[in-house]
């Protein structure tokens, strides 16, 4: 294997005598989608803190493109190249579809916040920011009130502005969740493509999305990792079955 990208070692974290994250050590590979599933309660969203840093872990360490990041904060992280989206919208809504993938390309290029309002007359900001959006195909829309946009848009946008940090690597958080059927398509459809540039380490629910995408599977139940392997491994191990995939699998 080549070196991961992302990985964690041995990361537990407890609150009172729970133990959400149990000795946890996972990795991301280059051009690799590796989606985390699980229960309810599993500890999805605590790895994913420790992981983007708005947790730190009680033990073990995570390192992030040969660096160790275990005690550094969400943006010096984002900096380095994380993105991350997130289970409920970090979005402005009031602001337009551009400001916010502004407020994206500006957090990524290490500005202070005063310096919105400039960021709009900013050139290369504007460009990075616009580039993002017709990625995701919102381009039309970025002069519309965020709060004017479908559910699926939100979405797509919250992809945008990760997508202005220019990452090298993505932490998504149910990023289908409340998608119809053909928003799931689409969004599966775009991720598909875009691990070839940034692998993704993908928290997600919905299975069609994870048995498509995924070139590995980590199944966390309790806490622990009980399983990681492929698609067809994962479907197969009775464990796995038996604790939370039943009779979908
Ligand atoms: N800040 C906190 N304080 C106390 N307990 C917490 C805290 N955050 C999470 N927990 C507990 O840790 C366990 C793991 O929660 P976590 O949110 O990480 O699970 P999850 O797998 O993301 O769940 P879901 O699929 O419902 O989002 C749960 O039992 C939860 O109640």
């Amino acid at each position: 294997m080549t070196e991961p990208v992302l990985s964690t070692h041995g990361i537990t974290r407890s609150f009172g005598a729970l133990k959400a994250s149990d000795d946890i050590s996972i990795d991301l590979q280059p051009g690799e989608i590796h989606a985390i599933i699980g229960p309810n309660g599993a500890g999805k969203s605590t790895l994913i803190g420790q992981i983007s840093g708005s947790l730190t872990p009680d033990a073990g360490t995570v390192r992030f493109l040969g660096h160790d990041v275990t005690r550094e904060t969400v943006r010096a992280r984002a900096r380095r190249g994380l993105g991350r989206t997130f289970q409920i919208s970090a979005l402005a809504m009031e602001d337009t579809v551009l400001q916010n993938a502004l407020l994206g390309a500006l957090g990524a290029s290490g500005r202070p916040w005063r310096f919105f309002g400039a960021a709009l007359r900013t050139r290369d900001l504007r460009d990075r920011a616009e580039a993002a959006l017709d990625r995701v195909g919102l381009a039309d829309v970025a002069s519309v009130r965020t709060a004017e946009l479908s559910h699926g848009q939100r979405r797509l946008l919250e992809v945008a502005v990760a997508l202005t940090l220019d990452p090298k690597a993505f932490v998504m958080d149910e990023p289908m969740a409340g998608l119809g059927p053909e928003g799931s398509k689409q969004l599966t459809g775009f991720l598909d493509t875009l691990r070839a540039e940034a692998p993704i380490l993908l928290v997600e629910h919905d299975m069609d999305a994870v048995f498509a995408l995924a070139d590995r599977i980590s199944v966390l139940v309790y806490g622990r990792v009980i399983a990681t392997g492929t698609v067809d491994e994962i479907r197969a191990d009775p464990a796995v079955r038996d604790a939370y995939l039943g009779d979908t699998a």
